[in-house]
């Protein structure tokens, strides 16, 4: 059985989702929506997605411009066993009801509040809670990198301490683009905090900065332990993590920058980076306390989680072997 698969809102997570599912052989992708004839629309087209109108009232749009779609959202409802919904925050809970009217499940974004779903998800810290779920929430990108490298570490943790440092805006948006500031999230702890508590049930406190740059975010992460713990220990444990890649500055990764530089020399699409990128010279133990510091490609690291929600939603595979299939379908390293 393949798992038929809707994606509503083709924006910078929408279309990476989109992409991943049609690498699946155990998931079919039956359409994306869309509000507007733009760009990305024809694009799907050329690569012969199905483009719904995201509702009725967007069909003017694609009438004016002779754009012939699939249909509206309700119909793309109809078609399809789960949703993917990566509309921008705060709208996939005003989506639900749609969702449920049709039947269908759903999974939401980061952007959502946690209560929008039975479950907030992050593959390796907590597959098996998804299991045969209707609605699961993948938490938000910074989230998901702190979840992936905390929960390899876990037995170790007393208290988290985590500054996040955020890109101000994604490369393709011309209209938040990077500010000319430090913007301070001046909320304490940041939503990152309590999101973790979401999936990984640990002690931990945030906070969170935006600063002009859009390749990535970059996180501190200070942990009190409460058993000893050496670093290379830590670099072993990161080693042996899925979704984690350890990158030396020795070897020229100076700063976010070489990353994204080293996601475009694989040729990965859209230089998507899914790990989560820990600098191997900033693993430290200074008595009870570990440091280290780790960069999230914030386009990207949530894209295979929503791969493996779907699987756990519908019990196509365990966690493992889920996780394994969509790393060698997106060219994971490990
Ligand atoms: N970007 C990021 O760094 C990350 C984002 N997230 C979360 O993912 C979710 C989506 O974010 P992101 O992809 O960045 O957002 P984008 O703005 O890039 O994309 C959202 C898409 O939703 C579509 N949309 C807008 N209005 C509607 C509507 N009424 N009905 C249906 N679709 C609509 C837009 O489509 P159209 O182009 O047709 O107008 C747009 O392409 C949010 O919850 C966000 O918090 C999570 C991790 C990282
Ligand atoms: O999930 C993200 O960030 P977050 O983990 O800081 O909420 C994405 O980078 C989206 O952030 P945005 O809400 O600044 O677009």
């Amino acid at each position: 059985m393949k798992v038929k698969v809707g994606v509503n809102g083709y924006g910078t997570i929408g279309k990476r989702v989109a992409y991943a599912v049609s690498k699946q052989d155990d998931m079919e992708l039956i359409g994306v929506t869309k509000t507007k004839p733009d760009f990305e629309a024809y694009r799907a087209k050329e690569l012969g997605i199905p483009v719904y109108a995201a509702s009725e009232e967007f069909l003017p749009r694609f009438e004016k411009v002779g754009f012939e779609v699939a249909g509206t959202l309700d119909d793309l409802l109809n078609e399809v066993d789960v949703i993917v919904d990566a509309t921008p925050g705060g709208m996939g809970e005003k989506n639900k009801a749609l969702y449920e009217k049709a039947g269908v499940k759903a999974i939401f974004q980061g952007g959502e509040k946690a209560s929008v779903a039975e479950v907030s998800f992050v593959a390796q810290a907590n597959y098996e809670k998804a299991l045969g779920k209707d609605y699961v929430r993948v938490v938000s990108c910074n989230t998901t990198g702190l979840t992936r490298t905390l929960n390899a570490i876990k037995d170790y943790i007393d208290y988290v301490y985590a500054v996040m440092i955020r890109r101000a805006a994604d490369p393709n948006d011309s209209k938040r683009g990077p500010v000319n500031a430090i913007k301070p999230s001046v909320e304490v702890p940041s939503h990152h905090g309590p999101d973790v508590q979401t999936v990984l049930p640990i002690n931990i406190e945030t906070m969170a900065f935006v600063v002009p740059t859009t390749l990535m975010h970059v996180h501190s992460v200070m942990i009190e332990l409460k058993k000893p713990l050496e670093a290379k220990d830590v670099v072993e444990i990161f080693e042996n993590t899925t979704r984690v890649l350890l990158f030396e500055k020795e070897k020229g990764f100076d700063s976010t920058a070489q990353l994204i530089e080293f996601a475009r020399d694989l040729h990965r699409e859209w230089n998507n980076l899914y790990e989560i990128a820990v600098w191997k010279e900033s693993i430290s133990v200074k008595g009870n306390r570990l440091f280290y510091i780790q960069a999230v490609h914030q386009e990207s690291d949530v894209v295979p989680e929503n791969v493996d929600a779907i699987r756990a939603m519908f019990e196509l595979a365990d966690k493992w072997e889920s996780i394994k299939k969509t790393n060698k379908s997106l060219g994971i390293l490990k």
